[in-house]
C-alpha cells in the first residue's frame, strides 16, 4: 500500500527548499507550467536559449523537457541540458509531445534516448505505441480513439510500458483516464482525473512540469504520484459548466489544494507484472 500521508511530505520539502527547476517546453504551455511550479512553492526558469544551457541547468534541481511544437534551438538546448544535467545527475522527465506524428520528434526522441539517460518518459498512450515501434493512432499530439487506455488494452500498454522501462532504464508514465506508471515490473494505475482536462490544451504538459518539481526532492514514482494527484484531483474539483472558467478554477485549485483532500481522493492501484 502507498502512505500517502507520508507520499504527501514531499510538498513540505518543496516549500522549504525552494528548488530550481528549469523548464524547456513548447509556447503553448510556458505560462502555465511555471506558475505551476510557482503554486508549490519552487522557482521556475525556461531558458531555452542553447548558448545559456551551461550557466542554467548546473543551479537547477530538476529538468522537464518537452518535445512539443519543436524549433531548431529547443532541439539545441534539450540536447545540450540532457548532456549537462546527466553529468551532474540532476534527474530529467522528458515529454514525448507528438512522437507518433512527426517523424523530426520521432528521430529525435530515439537518438535523445539513446544518448541521454532520463528519470522518466512521459506520454499519452498513442505517443508511448510510437516510442515502442508499434501502429499510433495519434490525432496529432493527441490521443487518437483507438489508443484511449480501456479495460481491453491496459494489461498490454503496462507491458509495452515495462518493456521500455527496462530498455531505457527509466520510469515510464502513460497519461490518459486512468494513468499507468511502470518501472520495470512495478505498476501503478491512477483513475483520478476528468474529462474536461483534455479539452483545454497543455495540461499534460503542465503535468510533466509538476513532476519535475517533485523530481527534485524525491524518487521518480513519489514525483509523478504526486504530480499527477495534484493535478486531477485538482480537477475533480473545479467547476465544469464553462472551459475557461474549470481552467481558472483548474489553476486556483493546483495552488491550494490541501493534502487532507488529496489523501480523501487518491485513487491508486499497485500491481506486479
Ligand atoms: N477522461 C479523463 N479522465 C481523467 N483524467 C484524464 C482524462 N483525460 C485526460 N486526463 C488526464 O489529464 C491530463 C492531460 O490529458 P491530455 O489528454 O490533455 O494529455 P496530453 O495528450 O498529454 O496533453 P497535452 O499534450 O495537451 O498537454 C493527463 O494527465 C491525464 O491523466
Ligand atoms: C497544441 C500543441 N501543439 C504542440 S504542443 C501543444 C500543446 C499540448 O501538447
Amino acid at each position: 500500500m502507498i502512505n500517502l500521508k507520508k507520499l504527501l511530505t514531499n510538498r513540505e520539502k518543496i516549500k522549504e527548499q525552494e528548488p530550481l527547476i528549469h523548464a524547456i517546453t513548447n509556447p503553448l504551455a510556458i505560462n502555465m507550467l511555471a506558475n505551476a511550479i510557482l503554486f508549490q512553492g519552487a522557482k521556475a526558469i525556461c531558458a531555452e536559449h542553447p548558448d545559456e544551457m551551461r550557466d542554467i541547468v548546473p543551479k537547477a534541481k530538476a529538468l522537464s523537457l518537452n518535445i512539443g511544437n519543436i524549433t531548431d534551438a529547443r532541439i539545441k538546448s534539450i540536447e545540450i541540458s540532457s548532456r549537462l544535467a546527466n553529468n551532474k545527475n540532476i534527474p530529467i522527465i522528458i515529454d514525448l509531445v507528438g512522437i507518433g506524428v512527426s517523424k523530426l520528434r520521432y528521430d529525435l526522441s530515439l537518438k535523445l534516448l539513446g544518448q541521454y539517460k532520463y528519470s522518466i518518459i512521459k506520454g499519452n498512450s498513442s505517443e508511448i505505441l510510437a516510442l515502442s515501434g508499434k501502429i499510433s493512432n495519434a490525432k496529432g499530439i493527441d490521443v487518437g480513439c483507438e489508443d484511449k487506455i480501456s479495460d481491453e488494452n491496459i494489461e498490454e500498454m503496462i507491458k509495452i510500458a515495462s518493456k521500455l522501462s527496462i530498455k531505457y532504464k527509466t520510469t515510464v508514465l502513460i497519461t490518459g483516464a486512468t494513468d499507468i506508471l511502470v518501472k520495470d515490473k512495478d505498476y501503478y494505475l491512477i483513475k483520478n482525473g476528468c474529462e474536461e482536462l483534455s479539452k483545454i490544451t497543455a495540461t499534460g504538459c503542465m503535468l510533466t512540469g509538476l513532476i519535475s518539481t517533485f523530481l527534485s526532492v524525491t524518487n521518480e514514482i513519489n514525483a509523478s504520484l504526486l504530480g499527477l494527484l495534484i493535478l486531477e484531483v485538482s480537477a475533480e474539483l473545479s467547476k465544469k459548466d464553462k472551459p475557461y472558467s474549470f481552467f481558472v478554477n483548474l489553476m486556483d485549485n493546483i495552488a491550494t489544494i490541501k493534502n487532507e483532500t488529496i489523501e480523501k481522493s487518491a485513487k491508486i492501484k499497485k500491481g506486479i507484472l
